[in-house]
């Protein structure tokens, strides 16, 4: 006889697959294996079932109920699945008691059900209490059958409290899964709003660029990998570029501060388009940017600070009946052996405002870099 379906699992999307609960059949068989659960099991079950079960199911879950209705949970019970369908459920499972242990269908099911009872948001206690109120009903029934035969009840008695074991076992973890799951979504949950968090926290809100602080961190960073493992010659080089907005007072003055975001907004989308995937950009202030470039030479950072200040000049902002021009001064510098990031940034600024002085719109080197390629001594 096939095990019947538990009813109050018909109308939900439980399905019986005990793969879902991560049991394979190599762990169902590890699982017997470490309760002591054999072929000969089997056919005790069987004799079980044809001594009290089969012809006593009903008596027993009627007589288990009394004492399971004394259990607060129970209303939960009666509320959230009915009375009628869990005894039913109940009676359906002794009737065929202990019948293909073996099989992943009977884990399945058992899994299901405990799930069933996690959404049902019956307490764990309750569904192991029914097991063990089964398990001391059959041991009475069997005791009673088998007062005479010690030989006989001993081996059926071992039977059921291994059945229970397994029972008690897979409803654990049937309760288990959906709990793990729910704690799985809440994690989930909150690495996104931690990460929205920080995104928030890091990113300049007018430009969407780098915050400042955390431009200044990730430059110490790559200065440290930068420096790190050289002998004062051999360091990885790492460039920075100063950016300064040209004559951005007026832009202000001409078209209003609004229009002066509007501005810096564009200036950054033209930082962005012209630099390398693995640039970073930041708004150091007010209208200056900074770009880190690591492991780039000198010779290199000139050539991405000339593309990003013609990116700019040759893209003025369209807004409304204006066309505004803007132009960008550079100053770039290249990390020497043991600098810091104040020196560096120093000496980059240094070199935008000489660009400034040199008529803007242009691209100036620090002088003091050395030889590209290398960090140079100080
Ligand atoms: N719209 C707007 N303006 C800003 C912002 N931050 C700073 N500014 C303005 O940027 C302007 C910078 O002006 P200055 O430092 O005189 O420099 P400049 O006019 O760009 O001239 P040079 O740098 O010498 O070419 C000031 O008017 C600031 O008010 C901002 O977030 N939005």
């Amino acid at each position: 006889m096939n095990a019947p379906r538990a009813p109050y699992l018909m109308n939900t999307d439980t399905t019986f697959d005990c793969a879902a609960f991560g049991f394979d059949s190599a762990r169902i068989r590890e699982t017997l294996s470490i309760l002591g659960l054999q072929a000969e099991h089997a056919k005790l079950a069987e004799r079980i079932r044809r001594e009290t079960t089969g012809g006593e199911a009903k008596a027993m879950v009627h007589s288990c109920c009394i004492a399971l209705a004394r259990d607060r949970g129970f209303a939960l019970i009666e509320r959230n699945i009915g009375i009628e369908c869990f005894t039913q459920t109940w009676t359906l499972h002794l009737q065929c008691y202990g019948q293909d242990f073996d099989t992943p269908k009977y884990f399945g099911e058992r899994l299901a059900i405990a799930a069933a009872f996690v959404r049902a948001k019956i307490p764990q206690g309750l569904l192991q209490l029914q097991h063990s109120l089964t398990q001391q009903t059959l041991i009475n029934n069997l005791s009673v059958k088998f007062a005479d035969d010690t030989a006989t009840l001993g081996p059926l008695i071992d039977c059921v409290v291994k059945l229970t074991s397994l029972n008690v076992y897979l409803s654990a973890e049937g309760y288990h899964l959906p709990q793990i799951d729910e704690l799985r979504k809440a994690l989930t949950k909150l690495r996104k709003e931690t990460s929205h968090w920080h995104q928030e926290a890091s990113t300049d809100q007018l430009t969407g660029l780098m915050r400042y602080n955390t431009l200044m961190e990730a430059l110490d960073h790559h200065i440290d990998i930068a420096h790190r493992g050289h002998d004062g010659r051999s360091g990885k080089p790492l460039c920075v570029a100063m950016i300064d907005l040209d004559f951005f007072k007026k832009i202000n003055d001409t078209y209003g501060h609004v229009v002066g975001d509007f501005v810096l907004k564009h200036v950054a989308g033209r930082l962005q388009a012209a630099v390398r995937d693995f640039d970073m950009i930041g708004r150091f202030g007010g209208e200056e940017f900074v770009i880190i470039m690591t492991n780039t030479p000198l010779e290199l950072a000139e050539v991405i600070a000339e593309r990003v200040r013609k990116g700019v000049m040759d893209t003025p902002l369209h807004l409304k009946e204006f066309s505004i021009p803007i132009t960008i001064s550079v100053g770039v510098a290249m990390l020497r052996s043991g600098e810091r990031k104040e020196a560096l940034i120093e000496r980059a600024d240094k070199a935008m405002y000489e660009a400034k002085n040199a008529g803007r719109n242009r691209v100036m080197l620090a002088k003091d870099t050395g030889d590209s390629g290398t960090l140079p001594e100080l």
